[in-house]
This record gives structure tokens, C-alpha cells and sequence, in this order.
């Protein structure tokens, strides 16, 4: 299966209230843009309100060559899931607070840059992973992150600081619960600060969790964080953001396709996938879709090639 080669007509996916950018001006640099490079963009407002429904519904009346999510990682995770296990590819505009696969996937933070897919590019057939049944592209997490993630959601304040805010509030009275993990390679079963259920690298906070998870292996990775003394805090943090999630002697990774997570003496669980958070009954049963889901990437070489024209 290949992408056109050209990709004429686009959809743009756009999310009015990611990362707190003022969007006033998106839909017309995108307008141009295509327009001088010979492609029609079409527009997709998001509301936070069956969006998924909406946009599945849409894109089975209208033919795309690829769908664009103009937002962040909960925006590219709707577009992502409205598209897996088809053949449209999806391409990353990244506007949110985060934007954790576009960096994964090497894609320019910058508008314009990023834009430059639409007519340069390579297409990655990645995995997507089902927790609890529930769609996954990027990562997933029980315990502290998850947590602190859910009252982020329910509070007013976005952007980094809030998220620094909350998480050091809940730091001081968390509670790791106990989890119970048959994989099909292994079985593990201790307390966790957090555990995380990646496909992907980099959360939208650039810290890697999973440094050597590749998108399209075939397999999942569960990147455990041992309950740890407070003296030992900076070195994880430094770790994790230096790419040395195993150098720790709190961390280890179980490297799966499908696993089923227990946590005794309770029905459900608190998990955040892809930015947000739900409560799922346990056992959660999660599972890799291999080669799922087709992305368009940067050229891996740097090849000038001519721009388009009209
Ligand atoms: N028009 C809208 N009004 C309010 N909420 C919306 C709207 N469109 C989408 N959303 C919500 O935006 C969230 C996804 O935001 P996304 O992750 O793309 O950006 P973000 O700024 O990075 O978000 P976050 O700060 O939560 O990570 C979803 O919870 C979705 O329901």
C-alpha cells in the first residue's frame, strides 16, 4: 500500500482551543499555502463533543488523500483513531501544550514547516496500541502521571506550569498502588509509582520514557517506575529527561504484544490515554495492531526536491 504520490486534496483537522494558541490566522497560512503548491485544503473544526463520530461520519462523504491534525496529542489521537486500519494517511500540524508523537515522528514544531508534508514526504506505517479496548498512538498511563493528569482536566489553569503545580500538590501524599502484569513474554507483579504503557518515546513534556521504542516493531513497551525515597527524585527526573530511563535502579521495562494488567482488590483503575484520563474496569487487557496506522513523516535524507507548483 502507498500514499498517492502527490496528496491533492487535504483535511485539516483543526482544534480552536489547543496549547492556548491563538488560531485566528491558521486557517488562511493554510489556505495559501496549499493553494500555491497546487492542493485544496478543507476544513474540520473540532468541539470536544463527539468529534470522533462526526469526523468518521465526514470522511465517508468526502474523499481525502490525507487527514491533518492541526492541534495536540488529544487531537492527533482523534484523527489517528478515525483513520486506523485504513488507507488514508495522517499528517501532524503540532498546536498543542505538548505535541509528544510529532516529536517522536521528527516532525518541525514550526507551522510552516511542518506544512512543508503536504508535498515532501515519507509515509511511516506505524502501530496503534487498544487499552481497555480504548484506541492508543502515542502513550498510556496508570498510577502518578495519570493522576496528575486527571486534575489537570479538571482544573481551569492550562500549560506546563499548572501540570508542575499539580503534580508537585499530589507528590506529597501519593499512594502507589499495587499492580499485577502477565504479558505474553513475562509476569511481573510489585507497587509502581507509575507505570507506562508506551508505543511511542516522548511525552509532550520531552520526557522519554521509552528511549529505544520504535513506532512500528510490533510490539509495545511497559516502563515501570518503582516507589522511590524523595532523595532519589532528581536523579529519575534527570534521568528521563536525558534519555537514561534505564539507568536508574527504580526502572524497568517489559517488552510485550499484548499484556493484562491487574490491580487487586480493585474493579477499575484510573488511566490516561493520550492525554486523557478515564476510568477502566480491570483487568486491562492491552494490545499492540501492528502496522495500523499510516503517517507522514519528514524525508529521512535531506534531499532538496523542486517545490510543486500549481
Ligand atoms: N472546540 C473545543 N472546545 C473545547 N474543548 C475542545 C474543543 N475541541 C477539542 N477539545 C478538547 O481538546 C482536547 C484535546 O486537546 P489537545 O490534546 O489536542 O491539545 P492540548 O492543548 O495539547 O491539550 P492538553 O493541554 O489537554 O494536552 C480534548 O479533550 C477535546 O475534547
Amino acid at each position: 500500500m502507498t500514499a498517492p504520490v502527490q496528496l491533492r486534496s487535504l483535511l485539516f483537522v483543526l482544534n480552536p482551543i489547543s496549547g492556548d494558541i491563538d488560531k485566528a490566522d491558521l486557517e488562511g497560512t493554510i489556505r495559501s499555502y496549499c493553494h500555491e503548491r497546487g492542493r485544496q485544503a478543507a476544513f474540520f473544526h473540532t468541539t470536544g463533543d463527539n468529534d470522533l463520530e462526526r469526523l468518521r461520519e465526514h470522511l465517508q462523504h468526502v474523499a481525502y488523500d490525507a487527514v491533518f491534525a492541526a492541534g495536540g496529542d488529544g487531537t492527533v489521537s482523534l484523527v489517528a483513531e478515525a483513520l486506523v486500519e485504513g488507507e488514508l494517511p495522517l499528517g501532524i500540524i503540532p498546536l498543542g501544550s505538548g505535541n509528544g508523537l510529532s516529536k517522536d515522528l521528527g516532525i518541525p514544531q514550526q507551522v510552516e514547516e511542518a506544512l512543508r508534508l503536504t508535498w515532501d514526504f515519507e509515509v511511516l506505517t506505524m502501530d496503534t496500541i487498544r487499552v481497555g479496548g480504548k484506541f492508543s498512538a502515542h502513550l498510556a498511563d496508570l498510577g502518578f502521571n495519570a493522576l496528575v493528569v486527571e486534575r489537570f482536566d479538571q482544573g481551569d489553569v492550562r500549560g506546563p506550569g499548572a501540570y508542575i503545580r499539580i503534580a508537585t500538590q499530589e507528590f506529597i501524599n501519593f499512594e502507589p498502588e499495587h499492580y499485577h502484569i502477565k504479558t505474553d513474554l513475562e509476569e511481573w507483579e510489585g507497587p509502581a509509582f507509575m507505570l507506562t504503557i508506551a508505543n511511542a518515546n516522548t511525552f509532550g513534556s520531552n520526557v522519554v520514557i521509552n528511549p529505544e521504542g520504535e513506532l512500528d516493531d510490533g510490539q509495545f513497551e511497559i516502563c515501570l517506575i518503582d516507589p522511590f525515597p524523595n532523595a532519589a527524585a532528581p536523579g529519575i527526573l534527570y534521568n528521563l529527561y536525558t534519555s537514561g530511563f534505564d539507568n536508574s535502579a527504580y526502572t524497568r521495562r517489559l517488552c510485550c504484544s499484548r499484556a493484562t494488567i491487574t490491580v487487586p482488590g480493585k474493579d477499575n483503575v484510573l488511566v490516561q490515554i493520550d492525554g486523557e484520563p478515564m476510568r477502566l474496569p480491570t483487568p486491562v487487557e492491552v494490545e499492540i495492531l501492528p502496522q495500523s496506522l499510516r503517517v507522514l513523516t519528514p524525508k529521512a535524507q535531506n534531499q532538496e526536491p523542486a517545490p510543486p507548483t500549481k
